[in-house]
């Protein structure tokens, strides 16, 4: 696979995924103040493999924060009809914030998998009365095709939404949904003051290992890596790029 920057993969994608794309990192510099992620392994960049003779694209945008120690926003595309969008906020373990993950999954034109939650990866195992408030704010529509979450999705909080949309309407509503959930967790992040005591620290360090060790146990994830890399680079990439544990 060659590592090297190419721009335009976010224009080739379903339209659902370029604008959350484009509107995930619209809401990221107006809440925060975002600096390059300096610990992306160079060769992580820009990626190409070849999937059965289909060709897997990964493009990777890493930035960092006072509040998150990556904020990680992924497109991807396997041969001309599977396009990805893959985002993980990991909050500093300092902070006792939320883990903000989307993950889209499209091809020909019909979106099939469109996920959003605010992870409580919190001291308390579940989202604070101010996101509680914030997210109950949001409008709230009603979406036809619900889906079943896997049994690792055990992290992910009353709030989640699941949906394979089944409409122009419905994909325009799980984008506003999504951005409204991240508006809510970038203004809570910007105000939050960081924690002090190791034992509530440690407890945020817990959480958020739970959170990544399952969802390394998404196997639709997993075979489409190994398919297109091999087993090894997809262990790799799952444990290093998508779903480091915090140190
Ligand atoms: C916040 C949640 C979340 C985050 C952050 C996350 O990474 N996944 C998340 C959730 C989630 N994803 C799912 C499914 C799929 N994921 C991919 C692939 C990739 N997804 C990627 O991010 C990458 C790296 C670029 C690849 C390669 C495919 C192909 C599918 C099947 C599509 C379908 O079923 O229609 C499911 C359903 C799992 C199930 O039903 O068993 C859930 C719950």
């Amino acid at each position: 696979m060659s590592s090297s920057t190419q721009v335009g993969l976010k224009e080739q994608l379903h339209p659902l995924i370029r604008d959350l794309a484009t509107g995930i990192e619209a809401t990221w510099q107006r809440w925060l103040n975002l600096e390059p992620y300096a610990a992306m392994p160079a060769d992580l960049g820009y990626i190409e493999g070849k999937l059965e003779g289909e060709r897997l694209q990964i493009e990777n945008r890493c930035y960092q924060s006072r509040e998150f120690r990556k904020l990680h926003l992924e497109l991807a595309r396997v041969g001309n009809n599977l396009d990805i969008l893959h985002c993980v906020l990991f909050p500093r373990t300092t902070f006792d914030l939320p883990m903000f993950g989307a993950d889209l999954v499209g091809g020909r034109g019909q979106i099939s998998a469109a996920i959003v939650d605010l992870s409580p990866t919190t001291i308390a195992r579940e989202l604070s009365n101010d996101y509680i408030a914030g997210l109950t704010a949001l409008p709230n529509p009603t979406f036809q095709g619900l889906r079943e979450l896997p049994t690792w999705g055990d992290i992910f909080s009353s709030f989640c939404l699941f949906i394979r949309p089944g409409s122009p309407e419905e994909e325009a509503a799980f984008l506003d949904r999504a951005l409204g959930f991240l508006q809510v967790h970038c203004q809570q992040a910007a105000a939050a003051t960081a924690l002090t005591d190791p034992e509530a620290i440690a407890t945020v360090l817990e959480q958020q290992r739970y959170y990544c060790e399952q969802q390394r146990r998404n196997d639709k994830t997993r075979r489409v890596l190994e398919k297109a890399f091999g087993d090894d680079w997809a262990d790799r990439y799952m444990t290093t790029m998508l779903f480091d544990l915090p140190s």
